[in-house]
């Protein structure tokens, strides 16, 4: 048992001074404005802190088998870099390749997490569409805990799905109850403005943002809105990046569509100027789609939060180390795209967001964990700090300071994109389902303490566009 006490609990609705008290199921077992310790109850010191719900991030990759190799970070080394930093589940992303088929991948995915040292749930990745896969998804929804499924509209040649089989997973995925997620960029425009500047000679990582530009994201986030409206159906849209993108999405929801939109925060933080200079491998430690982008996206992407039109944070954490990278030197569409981030997630948008006061302490939670609960439906057992809520819980210190670097950090990767950078708020304490995991820069990660999180199929309405 734990006792938290003398704390200031915020949550996505409101803020109040009150104690928690931690069963010992790895629940919440009370909630007062103060509680008496129990006989044998270790207490935890909480005055002058922030007690949140921890963070949930929606979209991460470990050890993801991608481009020819694998994302360094593994469940564990990631999961535990993620309690670090505050963030106490994942929804990681089975990816089937086209031998497999999605419950056998499902399980291959659940044996590779059982080191997880938090806890951890699929979306499924649907890439080409056939008759097993529509029972599959049953399978899935009905048995394996998953009520999401991923499309990659870019990939061409990989993960890439085609509009049909999309709109087939879309309406399939309503039908059981579960929502689909889709990475927006045209894969076809993509796939052919790099082999137009691979012919011209342009092949270092500088031509990686040509060959994804804001356009690539803006038609795809609206065709997918579009094939969306068409059945009535929800969709989510991860790794938002661009105004066009937060528009699509806008102005769906301002027609009735259910849409929601999900931030990184290194979108929020660099511009496409990390890929200029003499550094080959500086800018190839950047190389993640979307691409990073002009500043003025970043106002529309802050606005899309602060107005409640984007609705989620995740870092779509996803490790490559320096000879990963240089898989691609000759040629920039062999870079493994992607970047780490989990561990500063929480960090980085505290700073950026409360700290210059565009998002308050009530809506920092929302992004970082209650919303994803609530979309992802597993609200309130995570993403509150309700009784019989699971007591995942981050120590929030508003003040603190902390300098970001590769030297010191839990991720199992050889840079930090945040290096250097100083941050004000800092993840003093994280509490995993009952469990003092880390305590002002003592990682107790428990390799296998993280449990699998089965999500239940929700139904929704139907909402076709007004
Ligand atoms: N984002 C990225 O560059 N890598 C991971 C795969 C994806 O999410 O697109
Ligand atoms: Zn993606
Ligand atoms: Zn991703």
């Amino acid at each position: 048992m734990l006792h938290v006490k003398g704390g200031t609990l915020v949550t996505a609705e409101g803020s109040k001074r009150a104690d928690i008290l931690c069963g010992p199921d790895g629940k919440i077992a009370h909630v007062a404005s103060t509680i008496e310790t129990p006989t044998g109850c270790d207490v935890v010191d909480a005055a002058g802190l922030l007690v949140m719900p921890g963070g949930i991030d929606p979209h991460t990759h470990m050890e993801m088998p991608f481009m020819g190799t694998i994302a360094s970070d593994d469940f564990y080394t990631g999961t535990a870099a993620g309690l670090a930093g505050g963030t106490t589940s994942i929804i990681d992303f089975v990816i089937p390749d086209s031998r497999t088929s999605l419950v056998d991948a499902w399980k291959a995915w659940r044996q590779k997490a059982q080191k997880s040292a938090a806890d951890y749930g699929f979306h499924v990745a649907i890439t080409h569409w056939n008759d097993q896969i529509y029972h599959d998804m049953k399978t899935l929804v009905e048995q394996c805990g998953v009520n999401s499924f991923k499309h990659f509209m870019a990939y061409k040649n990989a993960l890439m799905v085609e509009d049909e089989a999309f709109l087939h997973s879309m309406r399939r995925a309503a039908e059981l109850g579960a929502i689909c997620t889709v990475h927006a960029e045209n894969g076809d425009a993509v796939a052919y403005l790099q082999q137009d500047l691979l012919s011209e000679g342009r092949t270092g990582p500088e031509a990686h943002p040509v060959s994804r530009p804001p356009a690539v994201e803006g038609e795809a986030a609206h065709r997918a809105i579009t094939l969306a409206g068409l059945l009535g159906v929800p969709i989510y849209i991860v790794h938002v990046s661009t105004q066009e993108g937060v528009k699509a999405i806008s102005e769906a929801r301002l027609r009735g569509q259910e849409v929601y939109g999900e931030v990184l925060p290194q979108h929020l933080v660099f511009d496409e100027s990390v890929y200029e200079g003499s550094d080959w491998l500086k800018a190839a430690q950047y190389v993640m789609s979307p691409p990073f982008r002009p500043k003025h996206h970043q106002a529309a992407l802050w606005g899309g939060m602060m107005s409640g039109q984007l609705q989620t944070t995740a870092t779509d954490h996803c490790c490559f180390c320096a000879p990963q990278k240089e898989m691609g030197k000759t040629d920039f569409t062999r870079i493994p795209n992607g970047t780490p981030g989990i561990e500063d997630r929480m960090s980085v948008l505290w700073h950026y967001g409360v700290k210059t006061g565009k998002l308050s302490p009530e809506q920092f939670v929302a992004l970082t964990s209650t919303n994803t609960a609530q979309i992802f439906n597993i609200y309130p057992q995570k993403g509150s700090l309700e009784i019989g809520a699971d007591a995942d819980i981050v120590l929030w210190d508003p003040d603190a300071e902390r300098t970001i670097s590769a030297k010191t950090h839990h991720q199992n990767v050889d840079y930090n994109i945040y290096e250097g950078m100083t941050v004000t708020g800092v993840a003093k304490k994280t509490i995993s389902k009952g469990h003092l995991v880390w305590n002002e820069g003592d990682l107790r990660a428990v390799r296998g303490a993280g449990q699998y999180i089965a999500r239940q199929p929700k139904s929704r309405n139907i909402r076709k566009p007004l």
